[in-house]
């Protein structure tokens, strides 16, 4: 296992994942938590970086807002179909709900089924949980399947138990890409952090541009360096040089 070198506050940016990079995962997805002293911390980096940290999430900009309450930051949710390029920042919503409203309606017999499934609606993408069925996995990967099956304009993402169906054309990677673009992020080195398949985009992204793409955890991966859990990624956020 490769360990990510130091960071240089004043020429890198640093991006970090949600629920499996900064969280411990857990069965209800509303049970996640971060103590109070992680979130300071990550505030202390911000404001070391000159605001060059976003946390790049599969989860809602108001969701990820509720959990690292009082604080914010800049951020891009869904997989970037929203985008907050500052803390202080006005959420850009990239497109409305009403394209999913079909794919609710095919889903509906599915979870009238299977009661064990959960369905999180995220607006702009839905998600089948599993993570306390996985005998339920094959049912919830194929009711989705079905449920988009014509539908061109919209992608379906496996991830850590869940099953994820958003409009095509975003991803991490892109999201990433996008911040780059401009203040305060643009002219800096990406640092990023991430343990699940979805980050695969955003890793992939960054080690094409030359920056530090780290994965948090043992699955197959693009990245170069590796860390071990969530308790290691604060551990190296401590002592990374920020
Ligand atoms: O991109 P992320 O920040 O890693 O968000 C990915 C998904 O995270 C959440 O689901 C995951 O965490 C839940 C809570 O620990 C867990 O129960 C679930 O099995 C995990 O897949 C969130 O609920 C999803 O909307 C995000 O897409």
């Amino acid at each position: 296992m490769k360990r990510p070198p130091a960071i240089d506050p004043r020429t890198h940016a640093l991006f970090l994942d949600f629920d499996g990079t900064l969280v411990d995962l857990v069965d209800d997805p509303d049970d996640v938590a971060l103590a109070a002293g992680r979130v300071a911390r990550l505030q202390e980096m911000s404001e070391r970086l000159s605001g060059a940290l976003a946390i790049v999430s599969g989860r809602r900009i108001a969701d990820l807002d509720r959990f690292l309450a009082p604080l914010a930051f800049a951020a891009a949710g869904v997989h970037g179909l929203e985008r907050r390029r500052r803390p202080d920042g006005e959420t850009e919503f990239l497109l409305q709900p009403e394209a999913l409203d079909p794919v609710r309606d095919a889903l509906a017999p599915t979870l009238e089924a299977n009661q064990r499934l959960r369905l999180e609606d995220k607006g702009t993408a839905l998600v089948l949980h599993y993570r306390t069925a996985p005998d339920l996995a094959a049912a919830a990967k194929s009711a989705m399947r079905h449920a988009v099956e014509g539908r061109d304009d919209l992608v379906v993402m496996d991830g850590d138990s869940i099953v994820e169906v958003h409009p095509a054309g975003m991803d991490k990677g892109r999201a990433l890409a996008d911040f780059l673009s401009a203040p305060p992020f643009e002219g800096r080195v990406p640092v990023y952090l991430g343990d699940d398949t979805t980050d695969e985009f955003a890793l992939k992204t960054v080690s094409e541009q030359g920056g530090v793409a780290i994965k948090v955890g043992s699955k197959e991966s693009v990245a170069e360096y590796r860390l071990a859990d969530v308790a290691d990624v604060h551990h190296w956020l401590d002592v990374c040089g920020i």
